[in-house]
């Protein structure tokens, strides 16, 4: 019996209107079935389309052709089951790292819970990503680093179905990008959320990754190969470096982007 996928990519064309009657045919026939639980990255040279599918996941953009079904329900806008974490974190400056997330969870959850229990539950998340010492603190008073871990905390905190990370770790540097991808994997095992995370990276791709979806280049951009990542969970970045499975998907990420989808501009 096969299993029902979570969700469901389907013949997604993505075509962007410019002016003069013309128009940008960015993604062409998408197809990509997703589990649930499951960690899938995208990657792909820039302008591939990879923000452009996040998008129409997360209901930010109109879907030109196919559908997008998540548990058999049309994706047409968004919705709190899908939680989208950016590159540029997005939290207020005027409010402390609590009330940022307490802001989400009211919105969401607010109906649902006691004033003890969202607090509660902010502490919760808040916790999860080892901010604790750091609850009062404002955005201007913490790191990129912490400020990141902010915005995973409030978008797990309104328990979405699918996160939606877009180059979440990309402004940070290498250490405190090797610390947020642990933070990462560790929560993913204890929420079971399921995860679509866009990279550039291909170390991160693997480190992080159930399947690695490599998109061709645009126009009419599609996927081009999809890995499999057959790598045990935890997974610990030293113990892998010298691991043969680990070496294979990264060449094969490589062989991808540096050869049969090579990009001269980049
Ligand atoms: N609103 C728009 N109008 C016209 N073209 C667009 C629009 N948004 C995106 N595009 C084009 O669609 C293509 C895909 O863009 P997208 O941002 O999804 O790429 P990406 O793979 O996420 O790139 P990067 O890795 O640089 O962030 C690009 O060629 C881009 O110029």
């Amino acid at each position: 019996m096969s299993v029902k996928p979570f969700l469901k990519i389907d013949h997604v064309d993505k075509i962007f209107p410019l002016g003069g009657g013309k128009e940008y045919v960015a993604l062409r026939d998408v197809k990509l079935e997703i589990r649930e639980n499951e960690i899938v990255s995208i990657i792909g040279h820039s302008g591939c389309g990879k923000s452009t599918i996040l998008n129409l996941i997360a209901g930010l953009d109109t879907i030109s052709n196919g559908t997008i079904l998540l548990e058999d329900k049309h994706i047409t806008a968004p919705g709190p089951e899908r939680a989208v974490v950016f590159q540029n974190h997005s939290l207020l400056p005027w409010l402390s790292v609590y009330q940022n997330i307490e802001m989400a969870v009211r919105k969401v959850l607010g109906d649902d819970l006691s004033p003890g229990e969202i607090r509660d539950h902010v502490m919760k998340y808040i916790h999860m990503v080892n901010l604790d010492h750091a609850k009062d603190k404002f955005p201007g008073e913490i790191s990129g680093g912490m400020k990141q871990r902010v915005g995973i905390a409030r978008a797990l905190a309104i328990e979405p179905k699918v996160l939606l990370m877009d180059e979440p770790f990309g402004a940070l540097d290498s250490l405190t990008r090797a610390n947020l991808q642990d933070h990462l994997m560790r929560i993913q095992m204890q929420t079971g959320n399921t995860v679509i995370i866009i990279t550039h990276d291909v170390d991160e791709a693997v480190l992080l990754s159930d399947r690695v979806i490599m998109m061709t280049n645009g126009p009419e951009a599609t996927i081009g190969e999809v890995l499999e990542v057959n790598l045990p969970r935890p997974r610990n970045r030293l113990e892998l470096q010298h691991n043969e499975e680990y070496l294979r998907c990264r060449g094969a990420i490589i062989e991808f982007l540096y050869s049969k989808f090579a990009k001269e501009d980049e």
